[in-house]
Parts: C-alpha cells; structure tokens; sequence
C-alpha cells in the first residue's frame, strides 16, 4: 500500500549543479516533519518540489498514489519567512482572497451567498489563528507575529491536506515564536494537517515535529562540489509528550491526534 505522500528517487538539478540527489522519502498522513540541513543543503528546493513550484529533474512524486503534478494546488499551501501577504488588502480581504481565488478563478470576486460562505469561513480562519478582532487592519499596522499569524490563515483557508512551511517563524522575537509553536501546534492537531517545515532551529525541529529528516551530502567532491547532492541523511521518527494546549478554542475542530511520550530512534540512512 502506498503513503499519504511519497518522493521516489527525486533529483533535483539546476543546470549542472547537483542539489538534491535520490531523495525517497515515504510520509504519513499527519505527520509533522521538520527537515533540518546545512545551508545550502536543498532544503527549500526539497519544500518547492512537494508544493509543485519546481519539477523534480528525476523521480517522481506521489499523493495518496496518484502523480502529484508540478503546480501548486489546493491540496498544498505554503507559509514562507518572509511575509506574504498582499500590503493593500485588510487582513480579512487577504484572508478572503484565496477561497475567491479558487472559486472565481477569472474573476476573483465571489457574490451574494457564496461570497457570505466565504466571508463567514475566512472570519472563522481569522477567529483560529487569533486575529478574530484584526479583519479591518492592513498587515503595515501589524507585527511581524500578528502578519505570520495571517499568513497561516491563508494557507489554511483553503484547506490544503499538505502545509509547507519554510522557515516560518525565523524573523520572529523568541516570546512570540513560542506563541508561534503553540499556534501551529493546535491547528495541526485541529486541521488534521500533514505539516513539512524548514528549520534552522534544531529545538523548533524536535519540539514540533514528530519525525525530524536531516538533508546532507553523503559524498562531496573537494574538486566538483557541484558534482554530488544532498540526500536524507538522518531521519529520526519521535514520539513525544502532548503539549500544552494554548487557551484558543478552535473551529471547526476535525479531530486530535494522541501523542505520547519522548522517545527517540536514530536511523542512519545508507544511500550508498
Ligand atoms: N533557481 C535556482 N537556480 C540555481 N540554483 C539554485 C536555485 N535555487 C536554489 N539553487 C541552489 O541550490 C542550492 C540549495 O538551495 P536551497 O535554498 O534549497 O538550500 P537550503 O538548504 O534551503 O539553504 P538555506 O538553509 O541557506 O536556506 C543552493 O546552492 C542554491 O544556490
């Protein structure tokens, strides 16, 4: 039987620069995998790959066993570091713009209930990432932690399986990180997400995720450092104790997932 989410043999090449090299990677629906990695390792052309930016240059990448096609669609949204949200909507038009998007493709403009449906759900998406009294501002009058918390919900309001972060709360203050980690933390839980995140941050990655995948090369030519790739080098599956529940109480809660307590396996992968 197949996985939720599966990269077979992926090859990731620019020009004849080597990035990524025989990635197989099978991961389960409603998992939260952190992928950790020198800089420069491909961790972000691996997190463009699964969200159909890029096209692998080999291999081949599956959804429930079906091709996952190289554009990006409502199965996979994405939350970067920097933040992406439009300056000159308020935060409900940026909230309301991706279901407008997906359901008025040519026009981008939902009316009469359909446009009610909307507005209702992406006040809902607001009210769960903590900005349900924020609609009217624009992202200049926020912070950084308040325009990420926007970001979230609008790659949530469309209700991907897949969320992909990269390096989602890297130029945020450590207080408002750790809000951060609550936050993503429950709406995993709530959404039922399969989460991949980018990380630099080693505790970030073992805190939140519930396998930790570590991209490096295996071989590296001193002559021809474009020559080898990075593949996964460590994939570390954990089991860890449930953590506290942030006050916010969720809508549209689907289900809760049970972790248990802290226990680690390291798997050395020999890709030899
Ligand atoms: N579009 C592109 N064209 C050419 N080279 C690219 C392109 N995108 C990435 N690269 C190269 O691929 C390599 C991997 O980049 P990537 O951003 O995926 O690494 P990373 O592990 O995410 O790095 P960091 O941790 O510094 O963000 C780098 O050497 C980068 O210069």
């Amino acid at each position: 039987m197949s996985s939720f989410l599966s990269l077979r043999d992926v090859w990731v090449e620019y020009g004849d620069k080597i990035v990524l090299e025989r990635v197989n990677l099978e991961i389960d629906e409603g998992a939260f995998v952190s992928i950790i990695g020198p800089s420069g390792a491909g961790k972000s052309s691996l997190l463009r790959v699964v969200l159909g930016q890029d096209a692998p240059s080999r291999g081949r990448i599956e959804l429930d066993g079906m091709p996952l096609e190289p554009q990006c669609d409502s199965n996979r949204g994405v939350v970067f570091q920097r933040y992406s949200v439009f300056p000159h909507m308020t935060v409900l038009e940026n909230t309301l713009f991706g279901l407008e998007c997906a359901q008025a493709p040519f026009t981008a403009r939902l009316f009469g209930a359909a446009r009610r449906a909307a507005v209702a759900e992406a006040k809902d998406m607001l009210h769960a990432v903590g900005l349900g009294d924020n609609g009217s501002l624009y992202p200049a009058q926020m912070s950084g932690g308040m325009q990420q918390r926007l970001a979230l919900a609008q790659a949530l309001v469309k209700r991907p399986r897949i969320l992909l972060l990269d390096e989602p709360f890297g130029a945020l203050d450590p207080g408002i990180r750790s809000d951060m980690h609550r936050l993503i933390t429950d709406l995993w839980n709530a959404y039922s997400l399969t989460v991949i995140m980018v990380t630099h941050d080693i505790g970030e990655a073992f805190s939140l995720g519930n396998r930790v995948l570590t991209l490096d090369k295996l071989r590296h030519d001193p002559h021809a450092p474009n020559r080898y790739g990075a593949s996964v080098v460590y994939d570390l599956p954990l089991t860890r104790k449930d953590p506290p529940r942030g006050p916010a109480e969720l809508p549209a809660a689907r289900s809760t997932r049970e972790r248990k307590n802290n226990s680690i396996t390291i798997d050395k992968i020999d890709n030899t």
